[in-house]
């Protein structure tokens, strides 16, 4: 099986800090170089500079190989970068400048999705969801296998993972018990090799682990480097004795500098050779990293001694490569040339058995399939948007039915219809806004997925907008039923499945719009205010409390736009166009019927039935896609940059 040389050369990586952007920035800067600086070597002034510049030089010149069949471990001190090196590596951040080649050859955003896996340091899985399903909804979505194949391949790599056990329990979270902490780490590990990626790259995988969790994290990977030849490269912090006897090499990292690469014994002669003896029961990373400061004094005198890579097998087409990495060095050429000139050989030697035809395994019907499935069982296991929300919408239709119990068909009973309407709209509107969590936590799913080319922003819209359909139907039902037959709402079937329809389009628009605002705010408390905020603005601009004619000129377009309007005035004309009720009479004449007071209002009449019903699905489809179109900037902006060079 070939295997996948990875190699950095020369990366480096600054980010712009908020110190620029200060308002007394002239003064803060001259004063903190008067007070701070005296004393400093000139580098570290000219770092103090840069800093207070706002740049900060995050990963300098940083070279690194990983090899396959072997585990790297990138190791150092808090801040030191090892998280930015692994998510350059992983593609989550442009390359300013330096070069990553795999097996000496530049390789593209869609091939090395497909040849790595990027566990990051947090797990974002779906907690209701089991062990084997979250493992075999990703394997659905990342590979193109038979039924039985896919159920195989699940099964070995549960099996690989050693989630035997409690490959039926659920994966659970802070709020709802699960698998543990380590198995939970496995199950993130199983979602990234599901597709044999050839590259593992990990942040932190054992992170807010016990150390026995720990070591079993990091021999399963062992196991996985030893047995399917992958390259593995992952960020530790302290790692245990017997954890780091299984790294084949290190890479330790201080202020974004690399002042260690190769193996941990060779790192242990670094260290002696710079006068620093290694005490008894502590070990040799542990030593190195609280010995930071005295190994950069040491090497601005000496350089360290690094290990020279091995050599692999020299074949003319390993010549050919070598020498080509060597001119990418020397500068000599373009990645992007040599990239041209070099792709039909990667595929060809480098991917054997991977499909460069398409960027996704399945179609976008598939897709969108899978993942309605996948919705569907979130939604009925999630208790507080199934039973809760169902047994609210019961509850609240035969209470407010109660409470405006048989209301007469006078004038009096015409103004409690209304006001009834306003408050079913309100509490309608603005009781969805629940699910704003819900979709926050699947947003973080789908940028993880999507960046790694599980599927496409637009499988994952529609899927998320056909599912909520029959949901919504069935909590429709249960408010209407009660409400409209004890209320004493126009006795006509058609105008009662009208009024269903109302109700079931206000739920989705509501839901629509959650969406929307959860596509586009940074978090629940910002959304939450800001979907309060245009709920109400809404309200105000529906012509219930303030008519149509009393708007100001330049408010006008809020009364256009409000969700509340459309449904509004759909409710009034099924209550009293067509009803035949007379609201006022004299001498058994009928001064008032329904009619007249939608005229009267400037409602329309039946001719409008139709319209407001089309407006709010123009609504609908509008929030949808505005949702669309910020969840795809948002994952392109999150997926892989064209070419692992500048
Ligand atoms: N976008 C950014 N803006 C400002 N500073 C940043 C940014 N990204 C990284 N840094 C800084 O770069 C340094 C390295 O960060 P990084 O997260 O890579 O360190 P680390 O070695 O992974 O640390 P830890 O082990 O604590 O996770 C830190 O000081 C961090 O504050």
């Amino acid at each position: 099986m070939q295997g996948c040389e990875v190699e950095a050369v020369g990366i480096n990586y600054t980010v712009h800090t908020h110190k620029s952007e200060h308002p007394f920035k002239l003064f803060s800067k001259s004063a903190q170089l008067d007070t701070e600086q005296d004393g400093k070597e000139p580098e570290e002034e000219a770092e103090a500079e840069h800093s207070c510049s706002g740049v900060r030089h995050v990963l300098k010149n940083v070279s690194f190989q990983a090899k396959p069949w072997e585990i790297l471990a990138i190791v150092g001190p808090s801040g030191a970068g090892k998280s930015s090196l692994l998510e350059i590596l992983a593609g989550k951040h442009s390359l300013q400048s330096g070069t990553v080649l795999v097996n000496h050859k530049p390789v593209d955003k869609a091939q090395f999705r497909k040849l790595s896996g990027y566990v990051t340091q947090k797990d974002t899985l779906f907690p209701l969801l089991t062990a084997e399903e979250t493992l075999m909804f990703s394997a659905k979505l990342r590979l193109k296998l038979s039924k039985e194949e896919l159920c195989c391949r699940v099964k070995s790599l549960i099996k690989e993972l050693g989630l035997d056990h409690v490959a039926d329990t659920r994966i659970g979270d802070d709020r709802v018990r699960g698998i543990s902490g380590g198995e939970r780490r496995r199950v993130s590990i199983g979602v990234e090799v599901i597709h044999d990626p050839k590259v593992l790259i990990l942040d932190e995988p054992t992170s807010g682990l016990d150390s026995t969790s720990a070591l079993q994290i990091i021999d399963m990977l062992k196991v996985m480097a030893d047995t399917r030849g992958r390259t593995i490269i992952l960020s530790i912090h302290q790692p245990g004795f017997r954890i780091v006897k299984l790294f084949s090499s290190l890479l330790l990292l201080a202020n974004g500098s690399v002042l260690h690469h190769g193996t941990a014994e060779l790192l242990g002669v670094n260290l002696r050779l710079s006068g620093l003896e290694l005490p008894l029961h502590v070990n040799v990373v542990e030593f190195a990293i609280e010995s930071i400061d005295t190994i950069q004094q040491q090497q601005k005198c000496v350089p360290v001694q690094v290990e020279t890579p091995r050599q692999l097998p020299g074949t003319m087409q390993q010549k050919k490569v070598d020498d080509e990495a060597g001119e990418i060095r020397n500068g000599k050429f373009t990645l992007q040339q040599l990239f041209q000139q070099s792709k039909v050989i990667d595929e060809e030697t480098i991917y054997v058995g991977m499909d460069f035809t398409s960027d996704f395994a399945n179609s976008r019907l598939t897709e969108t399939m899978i993942l309605t499935h996948r919705f569907s069982k979130n939604i009925f296991r999630t208790k507080e948007l199934f039973a809760c929300r169902t047994i609210q919408m019961l509850v609240s239709g035969l209470v407010v039915g109660s409470i405006f119990c048989n209301l007469k068909d006078d004038l009096e009973g015409a103004y409690e219809r209304v006001g009834l309407f306003a408050f079913i709209l309100t509490f309608l509107l603005s009781s969805s806004i629940e699910a704003l969590p819900i979709f926050l936590q699947e947003r973080e799913i789908l940028m993880k997925e999507t960046s790694c080319g599980s599927y496409r922003v637009s499988s994952y819209a529609i899927a998320n907008g056909l599912v909520y359909l029959p949901f919504l139907l069935i909590l429709a039902i249960l408010f209407s039923m009660p409400l409209y037959w004890l209320v004493g709402l126009n006795r006509n079937f058609l105008a009662f499945l009208h009024f269903l329809l109302l109700i079931w389009l206000i739920l989705y628009t509501a839901n629509s719009v959650v969406v929307c605002f959860s596509a586009l705010v940074p978090n629940f408390i910002v959304g939450n205010s800001v979907i309060a905020g245009v709920i109400g603005s809404f309200f105000l601009f529906s012509g219930y409390f303030i008519s149509k004619q009393e708007i100001p000129n330049y408010w006008i377009f809020m009364h256009y736009l409000s969700l509340f309007k459309y449904p509004f005035e759909g409710f009034l004309i099924n209550e009293f166009s067509n009803s035949g009720k007379c609201l006022e009479h004299m001498f058994g004449a009928c001064l008032k019927s329904g009619e007249d007071v939608l005229e009267e209002e400037g409602y329309g009449g039946e001719s409008n039935r139709w319209k407001n019903v089309g407006v709010t699905v123009c609504f609908i489809l509008v929030y949808r896609f505005i949702a669309y179109v910020i969840l795809r900037y948002r994952c392109s902006q999150r997926r892989f940059g064209k070419v692992f060079t500048n």
